[in-house]
């Protein structure tokens, strides 16, 4: 029998998750014999629903939330043998996954891309003992993206978490930073340490154009001494997505990092706060088969 679960974090995307789950499960009716919707009560559900999923040997696991849900669902996939076929509805504010894979956000069309059946092999980091789909942040935006309010997002959506960056790098001084990769080791003052698995960051998808969803490789970007006019001149660069190329920016790509500081810094996982430094982290090459538009 095949077997489908949905997952809903039902306060997400302004709690408007729910109206879209009729269709969800309609689709996934088409395709398995069984659908089974679980929806998240608080921090940690999806992770356990996910892993479920996986022991029960279920053929599909259906993520809709934002990258909070999405980065759990996860993180009870990747640790498992078995892992189902992932399908991800995006209702968060910056969504950089779903950017990532060309996924639309909006929750109908994104729903739409489960009935092509297309899956597409997709990395996926590894820090320490967790799971990350997008970004590994030391540093003061890293830091800033706690301060950003519920409020702050509807009114500005991902700019929100520009500006806070924005205010939190004016304030800040650069920290000590050494970066051990594939080909060697980086040591120096930094302001912002990025290690990107895709070409999305905070909702900007000119950050890593270079960046493939299965390339195997960490894209590590490091704002050296970045003091404020400078700031202002990295803008440009950002959006025409020729950071890498920016004199105050080291580009490393690596399949593996190991990160340390003589500072007492903690390490921003996919916008959440996690463990403190040193960290070491590498790629899972091709570790979850994603659904993702199919062909026109
Ligand atoms: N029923 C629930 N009510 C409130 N919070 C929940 C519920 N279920 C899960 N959560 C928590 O909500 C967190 C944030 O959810 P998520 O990131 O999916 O949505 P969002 O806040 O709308 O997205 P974004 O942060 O991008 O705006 C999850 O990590 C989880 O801990």
């Amino acid at each position: 029998m095949t077997k489908a679960m949905l997952i809903i974090n039902p306060s997400s995307g302004k709690e408007k998750a729910p109206r879209y789950k009729p269709h969800a499960a309609e689709i996934l009716n088409r395709f398995h014999e069984k659908v089974v919707v679980r929806e998240t009560l608080r921090e940690g559900d999806a992770v356990r629903f996910a892993k479920e999923a996986c022991l029960n040997r279920y053929d599909t696991v259906v993520s809709m939330g934002g990258d909070g849900t999405i980065n759990e669902s996860i993180n009870g996939l990747a640790e498992q043998e078995y892992r189902p076929k992932f399908g991800l509805i995006p209702m968060g504010t910056v969504n950089d996954f779903a950017r990532a894979l060309n996924i639309p956000l909006n929750p109908e069309e994104a729903i739409n891309v489960l009935m092509s059946q297309t899956v597409q092999s997709v990395d996926i980091g590894k820090i320490n003992n967790r799971y990350f789909m997008n970004v590994l942040a030391v540093g003061a935006i890293a830091e800033a993206t706690y301060n950003v309010t519920p409020e702050q997002k509807t009114m500005l959506g991902p700019f929100a978490y520009f500006i806070e960056g924005l205010k939190a790098f004016i304030k800040k001084t650069p920290f000590q930073l050494t970066i051990e990769h594939d080909t060697g080791k980086w040591t120096g003052h930094a302001y912002l340490m990025l290690t990107a698995l895709t070409n999305s960051i905070g909702g900007f998808e000119t950050f890593a154009p270079q960046a493939r969803v299965n390339d195997g490789k960490f894209h590590v970007f490091i704002l050296k001494d970045f003091s404020f006019p400078h700031i202002l001149k990295i803008i440009p660069s950002l959006l025409k997505g020729e950071l890498k190329e920016h004199d105050q920016v080291e580009y490393i790509r690596s399949s593996h990092v190991e990160v340390s500081s003589s500072e007492e810094l903690a390490v921003n996982i996919d916008g959440d706060e996690g463990d403190r430094l040193p960290f070491h982290a590498s790629v899972l090459p091709s570790h979850l088969n994603i659904f993702v538009p199919g062909a026109e």
